[in-house]
């Protein structure tokens, strides 16, 4: 093991607040600081070892404020799981239709690192946080790592102007040969587990990163830093203060993702009975948001020959292929189908080509619905879980 990833270990060995500085320089050498010292500690990166502490009902960790909080609810409500919290002061809270649940509003990080040390058994928070503050555990699972929302990446951002003007990939950064020991590259991030991974993991030798808590995107002008590892959603941010990203430098895609502690589920009764239907409800409603039913009639000799005609358009295969039903009515004293009536689910984005489709094939009467929920056969995820639990 190198010089890095045995300091870098021992980084990531306390529990207490992040290092406030880490020092790479060369192979040679790894200086860390910590912004509070190194008191001792039993608990290791605030994990206890062993059994999980009993109790009946199962703890759901949900961000308590910032930018997940509101649509985290949504998400819930969606799924017909309503949070009923008595004031928005109050961290405890219940979910009326999972009656073994109790909720607790944390701090994202805070849920990962309650997530660690048993205090919770499940908890929704960005990707980027579970990968910084989880830092490779496997005691986090990730249960459904697509919440469709929070989409933001990890990135590193350097300046537009001065010496990095035509600096446009990590590459090229690496290689500039102003980076020494004497004087590093300097990166400010919150990241300081993610950052110095990343850059080891890219060959930069010469890094120092520095903390803080927000608005890193001042330090560069500030004259702090020579780049920021930073979330990045809009990119208006880096373009406000001058900032660009630059090719190979993204560390992390993320969005809202439902993670859960392996024990929890293993070990605690109800825990993975209830994880199961929130993961299904979860499916179900995201499956359904990005779709839309389409009904239409189709003139047509027979039911199988209506379903060829739709089946020969890309657009229209629906989920399983088409449903197609007779419209029967009375003509000269007989029932008959002179029509047919199909119904399809489509991607909202293919919304328009498959109306445009259906018409082609001799559609009238075309209606579109919003769907709600779109319950499967057993998700893949459900069986990824299992598997990955070893079960
Ligand atoms: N533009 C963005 N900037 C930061 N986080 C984002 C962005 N877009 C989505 N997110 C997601 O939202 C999560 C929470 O971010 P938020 O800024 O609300 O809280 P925080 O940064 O943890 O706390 P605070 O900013 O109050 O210190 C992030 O971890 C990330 O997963
Ligand atoms: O690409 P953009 O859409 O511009 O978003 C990126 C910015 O959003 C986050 O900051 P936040 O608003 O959370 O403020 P903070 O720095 O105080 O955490 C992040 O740290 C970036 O600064
Ligand atoms: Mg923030």
């Amino acid at each position: 093991m190198s010089q890095f990833s045995s300091a870098f270990t021992a980084a990531s060995s306390v529990s207490l607040p992040p290092p406030s500085f880490y020092v790479s320089v060369s192979k040679r050498s790894f200086i860390y600081c910590c912004s509070s010292p190194q008191s001792t500690t039993t608990v290791v990166n605030g994990k206890f070892d062993g059994k999980i502490v009993e109790r009946d009902e199962i703890r759901f960790g949900l961000p308590s404020k910032g930018r997940m909080a509101g649509d985290t609810l949504d998400l819930l409500k969606d799924c017909q799981l309503s949070v009923k919290q008595v004031n928005p002061r109050q961290y405890v809270a219940q979910i009326p239709q999972l009656s073994n649940v109790e909720v607790w509003f944390q701090r994202p990080k805070d849920i990962v690192r309650k997530l660690l040390s048993g205090d919770l058994d499940l908890g929704i928070v960005g990707l980027d946080t579970v990968s910084e503050y989880g830092r490779g555990d496997e005691d986090l699972i990730i249960v459904h790592d697509a919440l469709k929302y929070g989409d933001c990446r990890l990135s590193l951002a350097i300046p537009k102007y001065g010496i990095f003007e035509n600096i446009n990939s990590l590459k090229e950064l690496a290689q500039m040969p102003r980076w020494t020991i004497d004087r590093p590259l300097r990166v400010a991030t919150g990241f300081t587990y993610l950052g110095p991974k990343f850059m080891q993991e890219n060959g930069l030798k010469h890094v120092i990163f520095s903390t803080a808590d927000g608005a890193l995107e001042a330090a560069p002008a500030m004259g702090i830093a020579d780049a920021i590892l930073d979330l990045v959603s809009s990119g208006t941010t880096l373009r406000e203060n001058n900032l660009k990203e630059i090719e190979g430098g993204v560390v992390l895609e993320s969005q809202a993702v439902l993670v859960a502690s392996r024990k929890a589920l293993i070990q605690r009764k109800g825990a993975l009975d209830t994880t199961h239907e929130i993961l299904e409800r979860f499916e179900a409603h995201l499956r359904a948001a990005d779709q839309f039913m389409i009904t239409a009639n189709m003139s047509g000799s027979s039911a199988e020959e209506v379903a060829e005609r739709v089946l020969s358009q890309p657009s229209l295969s629906g989920l399983q292929g088409p449903t197609v039903s007779p419209v029967l009515c009375k003509r000269d004293g007989k029932v008959a189908a002179d029509y047919y009536a199909i119904v399809i689910c489509v991607p909202k984005k293919a919304l328009y080509k498959s109306v445009q489709q259906l018409r082609a094939i001799g559609g009238s009467g075309v209606l579109i619905s919003p769907l709600t929920y779109i319950f499967d056969e057993e998700t893949p995820r459900w069986r990824e879980l299992l598997s990955k639990l070893g079960l």
